[in-house]
């Protein structure tokens, strides 16, 4: 299940502007406005590449994230269009080649055709060939990867383009919480954040945008990760829905778990960028994890087998793969054979495959494409 629910639909992402009709906004072309103005003179063909991502890194919980060298692969070919509906061709290869709708109902197409609407344009013709080598489900950031695909590919269509404030907060506002969905846009290491409902933030080119529904913009402020920085995941092969991860954290925590989460944060960025070898004291969480052993056991035995270790082992994003984030070459390799010796296969038949994967020091990226 994606979880789109918690965030916003793009058309609310997208406070409106002058040039959005009121009634403009809505899937597959269905009840669209014909005030709605078509976006292309002529066909286009491009290729975007997104990251895959892991969000929360221990304590930063719905904040921190990195982008992981691991990509989607989706060539687009847009034309203006022929009917009075956008006429959509979808093949997907790997990840959801089985399950994933190939009409506009594809996740990348609705919310593109959505930013459109809310911009005042159509939906083009458009013809989408995904290669998906994000595993789906498994902590990885699929969805932010989808979101920041869908995303830039607005992006790419419109006839002015998005801004950079508004690529950071509709997909931000889309996905309910910024943290992989802005390394899978802009790469690296990021500390993201969101403004109080109705506040000036300080130091902000962007005080009130039109982007700014008044629900407080989001923020972002990039890490530049130690040299040393390696990262591992051991990657289950079974699922866990993020919104049902989600669902299961207490609307309240005391005080003093806060007070040890804010110490673990701080210390996080510092040992992120200056001190590996403080990782594992870095990496202690007392927000998410525990909260969501039920959820998954055997991931959780995992990061306590890991960081019984030595190894700083953590939930990505909303699990069930595990991240390490390691001090050395030694350390990632050395992680990577823990992996295999713990991860399983337990009396279920699930099993941890490791794979070292270096930080992507890019984001989503947009190349025009020969058709
Ligand atoms: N490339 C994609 N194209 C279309 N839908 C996708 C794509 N990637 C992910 N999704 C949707 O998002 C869901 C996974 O989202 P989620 O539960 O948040 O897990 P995660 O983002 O950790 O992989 C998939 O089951 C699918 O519905
Ligand atoms: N902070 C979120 C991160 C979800 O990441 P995903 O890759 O599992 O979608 C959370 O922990 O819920």
């Amino acid at each position: 299940m994606h979880k789109l629910g918690q965030g916003l639909a793009p058309e609310e992402a997208l406070a409106p502007s002058a040039a959005t009709p009121p009634s403009a906004g809505n899937a597959a072309g269905n009840h669209e406005s014909p005030q709605l103005r078509e976006p292309l003179s002529a066909p286009m063909s491009f290729h975007l590449r997104v990251p895959a991502t892991s969000a929360n890194l221990g304590p930063g919980y719905d904040s921190m994230g990195l982008a992981l060298g691991l990509f989607d692969e989706i060539t687009v070919h847009a034309a203006p269009r022929r009917g009075a509906q956008a006429q959509v061709q979808i093949t997907v290869e790997g990840e959801g080649s089985e399950t994933l709708p190939r009409d506009a109902s594809h996740l990348v197409v609705t919310l593109v055709e959505k930013i459109l609407n809310a911009k005042g344009f159509s939906l083009p013709d458009l013809e989408v060939r995904a290669v998906n080598n994000i595993p789906h489900s498994r902590g990885l950031g699929s969805s932010a990867a989808a979101v920041a695909s869908a995303v830039m590919t607005a992006d790419t269509l419109l006839p002015e383009g998005l801004s950079e404030d508004e690529k950071l907060q509709i997909g931000s506002r889309i996905e309910g919480h910024p943290d992989n969905y802005v390394p899978a846009l802009r790469g690296g290491v990021a500390i993201s954040w969101q403004d109080a409902p109705n506040a000036l933030s300080s130091g902000s080119e962007v005080r009130r945008s039109t982007l700014d529904t008044g629900d407080g913009a989001f923020r972002t402020a990039p890490l530049l990760p130690h040299p040393r920085l390696r990262t591992v995941v051991a990657v289950p092969n079974f699922e866990q829905s993020t919104q049902v991860a989600r669902d299961l954290l207490p609307a309240q925590i005391d005080h003093s778990a806060a007070a040890q989460n804010s110490a673990r944060a701080a210390l996080l960025v510092h040992a992120l960028t200056s001190a590996p070898e403080l990782l594992l004291d870095a990496t202690e969480d007392a927000l998410h994890q525990q909260q969501r052993r039920p959820a998954f056991p055997g991931s959780m035995a995992l990061v306590d087998g890991l960081r019984a270790a030595g190894f700083a082992a953590v939930i990505s994003g909303a699990g069930p793969s595990v991240l390490v984030l390691a001090d050395s070459d030694a350390q990632a390799s050395a992680a990577a054979q823990r992996i295999s010796a713990l991860g399983g296969p337990d009396a279920q038949g699930h099993v941890f495959t490791p794979s070292i994967l270096p930080i992507a020091g890019s984001g989503v990226t947009v190349e025009a494409h020969q058709r």
